[in-house]
């Protein structure tokens, strides 16, 4: 069997006397979406924030591809190829679409601040071209401000900026929520993209019909702790809210 792209191991995270992720671990391997299920608060955030470099976790070991890593700062997760597309997308409203792709790059590839300085604007134009082609995304125009496009095309933005920055497993935090129907369709379609294309990504969703829709594989969190993980074929979306809020838990069984 190929070796996790991502592996977790007993990690634990608190804050104050608040233990947000209980011991944990975890495995994400080549080319699978796994969706991270819980109710709020149940830890989910907080535990893809411990990969992502937004926290640095208590106890535990995060691998990234093979290697044991710590991520102090999320351009340190990023600069190793793991991308978080967060909610609220950090996109810059008032560019167009080239200018995303390339934003906040500057540190992460100091010495190449200065070529994209100089960059002309048509070979950021063909460059965002030739990675929104690679996920068959089409846009009338490339050069209107981000705050022009809808929903869907925003998601598909901040998911062509990860494959243009060769992005080796992504994060995606409720990447449908606040869409219509038709653009969550295009954004599922594109994480499936991102997996034919052998780029993991783990999934954050409350929405039980995205999870069947994409996940290969789920993880449910209560409280902090992983309560079960599933193939997808062999659970059901009742079954899943059992452990959701608690009254399945295969950690007590085990112990029991
Ligand atoms: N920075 C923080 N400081 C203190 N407590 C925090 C912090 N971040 C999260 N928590 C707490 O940790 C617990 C887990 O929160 P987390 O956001 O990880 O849950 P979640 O499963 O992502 O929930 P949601 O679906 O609502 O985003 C909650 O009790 C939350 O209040």
């Amino acid at each position: 069997m190929s070796q996790p792209v991502l592996s977790i191991r007993n990690l634990v995270k608190r804050f104050g006397g608040l233990t947000a992720v209980n011991d944990v671990s975890l495995d994400i391997n080549p080319g699978e979406v796994v969706a991270l299920l819980g109710d709020n608060g149940a830890g989910k955030s907080t535990l893809i924030k411990c990969v992502s470099g937004v926290h640095l976790p208590d106890e535990g070991e995060i691998r990234f591809e093979g290697k044991p890593v710590s991520f102090p700062k999320p351009i340190d997760a990023r600069s190793a190829g793991i991308e978080t597309i967060y909610q609220d997308l950090a996109l810059a409203n008032n560019l167009d679409v080239p200018a995303n792709i390339f934003l906040g790059r500057e540190v992460k590839h100091r010495y190449l601040g200065g070529l994209i300085n100089t960059l002309n604007d048509k070979l950021m134009l063909t460059e965002a071209e030739q990675s929104l082609a690679t996920l068959d995304i089409q846009f009338p125009s490339l050069t209107q401000p981000i705050e022009s496009l809808s929903g869907g095309q925003r998601q598909a933005v901040a998911i062509a900026r990860a494959i243009y920055w060769k992005a080796r497993l992504m994060i995606m935090d409720e990447p449908t929520n606040n869409l219509g129907v038709p653009e969550q369709q295009k954004v599922l379609e594109l994480i499936r993209r991102l997996r034919d294309q052998g780029v993991p990504v783990i999934l954050i969703t409350h929405t039980m019909p995205d999870v069947f829709a994409v996940a290969d594989r789920i993880v449910v969190m209560h409280r902090g702790r992983k309560v079960t993980e599933k193939r997808t074929g062999d659970t059901n979306a009742s079954e899943l809210v059992q452990y959701m809020v608690g009254a399945l838990d295969d950690g007590r069984e085990v112990a029991a």
